[in-house]
């Protein structure tokens, strides 16, 4: 197993003993996600676990079927106790970028939903500034072209459309486009994600401030690091 992948799994299988029986937990998406879900699998397989989850994404639908994880919608009166969910980057603020998945969206819903949010990530995750992952946008496919002139003009970054490998565009679970957004170093996000969230077209920005509590980060020799948002 790769370094990275052991810190993803050795922080998935921290999270999923944060995990309490009765519990409703938000199931981020993501490939640290996938330890989380075996993980939690195993406990509900093995110790007869009783939760229900809420599935950000197709994919974490399909991995929590197969280890027979009761899936729920999020509704009001459905909220998660426990959000665990991935991230491309996070600040020492716990600031975060996420959408490498393309996830964003539902992970935006069901993080600012749950009465508390923890992240999981290998060590390569932590930076001092946001930005060297280009920072993912949720656009409607119709407003694509209008959005990118726009971005361009006004934040002088040259947007990239998400294609597959086959050469056409990515598209989410809600039938968006990705626009992904290289600034290099963004100083501000909280000021970032409101000057994006009012291009008309663009539904939602990767950009997640103030909504994790906690990080778990994994190393390479499989120690996790517990981090708390800095002031
Ligand atoms: O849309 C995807 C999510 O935001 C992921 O949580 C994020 O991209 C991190 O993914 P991974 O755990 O695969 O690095």
């Amino acid at each position: 197993m790769s370094n990275t992948n052991i810190g993803k799994q050795a922080a998935g299988g921290v999270a999923a003993g944060l995990v309490r029986d009765g519990m409703v937990v938000g199931i981020g998406t993501g490939s640290t996600v996938v330890y989380f879900i075996e993980a939690l699998g195993r406990r509900v397989q093995t110790e007869g676990l009783k939760i229900r989850a809420i599935p950000t994404s197709e994919a974490t639908v399909a991995h929590a079927s197969r280890w027979g994880i009761p899936l729920v919608p999020l509704t009001p009166q459905t909220r998660p106790d426990l959000t665990i969910d991935g991230a491309d980057e996070a600040n020492p603020r716990l600031d975060l970028i996420k959408g490498g998945g393309g996830a964003l969206l539902r992970e935006k819903l069901v993080a600012a939903a749950a009465a508390e949010f923890v992240v999981i990530a290998d060590s390569s995750k932590r930076v001092e500034h946001l930005g060297a992952f280009p920072l993912p946008l949720a656009v409607v496919p119709f407003a694509v072209p209008t959005v990118a002139a726009q971005l361009k003009d006004e934040f002088e970054v040259t947007p990239r459309l998400r294609l597959l490998a086959d050469g056409e565009p990515y598209i989410t679970d809600d039938g968006l486009y990705i626009l992904d957004l290289p600034f290099g170093l963004i100083k501000r996000p909280a000021i970032l994600d409101k000057r994006l969230k009012v291009i008309t077209g663009v539904v939602e920005t990767g950009i997640f401030i103030g909504l994790a509590k906690r990080l778990l980060l994994g190393h390479p020799d499989g120690r996790v690091e517990n981090i708390y948002p800095a002031d």
